[in-house]
């Protein structure tokens, strides 16, 4: 995920002249994974540790199982230092000096749950880490997982523009997976493999709110009927609840 994740970062960083990720100048990130004890922190942490842009990986959550984490990661043979923080008192330490914070911190959705209804829960916990960031990292890429994406980026960007460090170029709502799933689905769709498929998927990340623009997917839909060709919009636009 991170990787895709990594190339809009990319081009952002550099059409605001700042830290640039698509070059070899800076090749000593520190990236944080606030939410790393959970079903989405784990296997994030997993893959940034094996990224050599990363050269320390704070990973922070309030599970007890924190700090065995990143113990566990750290005996990995790859040059990322790793710190494990657990609890509030920790997250300053965790945040200090960040390069990317991503957040993944929060209340996953039960069945029958809309994302909507993560929001009280997940919306205090993603502004507290938000506040954490303005006062320890300023100048972090902040990469929101927690859902509902759709709120949490502006619950996120307020806190920071209160502190006086917003910058839009930098917070960002990841709905990568959207893109992942319409690729699979138009791959499997045309029989050909998902990663030569190019579909962009704009708008936010929940129900309709997550336009699939079918009509720009290279190699082109092999659907002809519009009810099957709706019947994909709709499937991708709930893909996440089939995971339920
Ligand atoms: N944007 C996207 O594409 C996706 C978003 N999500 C969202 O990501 C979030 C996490 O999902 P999972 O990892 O499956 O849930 P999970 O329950 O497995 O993990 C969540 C983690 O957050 C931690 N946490 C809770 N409160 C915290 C706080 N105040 N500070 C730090 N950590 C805290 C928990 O201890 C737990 O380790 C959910 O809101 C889920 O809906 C999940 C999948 C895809
Ligand atoms: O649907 C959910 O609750 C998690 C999510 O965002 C997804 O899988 O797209």
């Amino acid at each position: 995920m991170f990787s895709r994740v990594l190339k809009p970062v990319a081009g952002v960083a550099v059409q605001n002249g700042a830290k640039n990720f698509s070059t070899t100048s800076q090749k000593n990130f520190k990236v944080v994974v606030a939410g790393a004890a959970g079903g989405i922190g784990q296997p994030l942490a997993l893959l940034l540790k094996q990224n050599p842009l990363v050269t320390r990986l704070a990973l922070y959550d309030i599970a007890p199982v924190t700090p065995g984490v990143g113990v566990d990661l750290s005996h990995m043979d790859t040059p990322a230092k790793v710190s494990g923080h657990k609890g509030p008192e920790e997250l300053p330490a965790a945040i200090k000096d960040a390069d990317v914070v991503v957040i993944p911190a929060g209340v996953p959705r039960k069945p029958g749950m809309t994302r909507d209804d993560l929001f009280n829960t997940n919306a205090s916990i993603v502004r507290d880490i938000a506040a954490s960031i303005a006062q320890n990292a300023p100048k972090a890429i902040v990469a929101i997982i927690t859902n509902p994406v759709n709120s949490m980026v502006p619950i996120a960007s307020e806190v920071l523009k209160k502190a006086g460090v917003y910058d839009p170029a930098r917070v960002l709502g990841v709905t990568t997976l959207d893109v992942v799933r319409a690729a699979a689905f138009i791959g499997e769709i045309n029989g050909v493999d998902p990663r030569s498929v190019t579909i962009p998927v704009i708008g936010g990340h929940s129900g309709v709110t997550i336009i699939p623009v079918l009509s720009q997917s290279q190699p082109a839909v092999k659907l002809s009927d519009q009810a099957k060709i709706k019947a994909l919009t709709e499937r991708i636009q709930e893909a996440g609840t089939e995971v339920r």
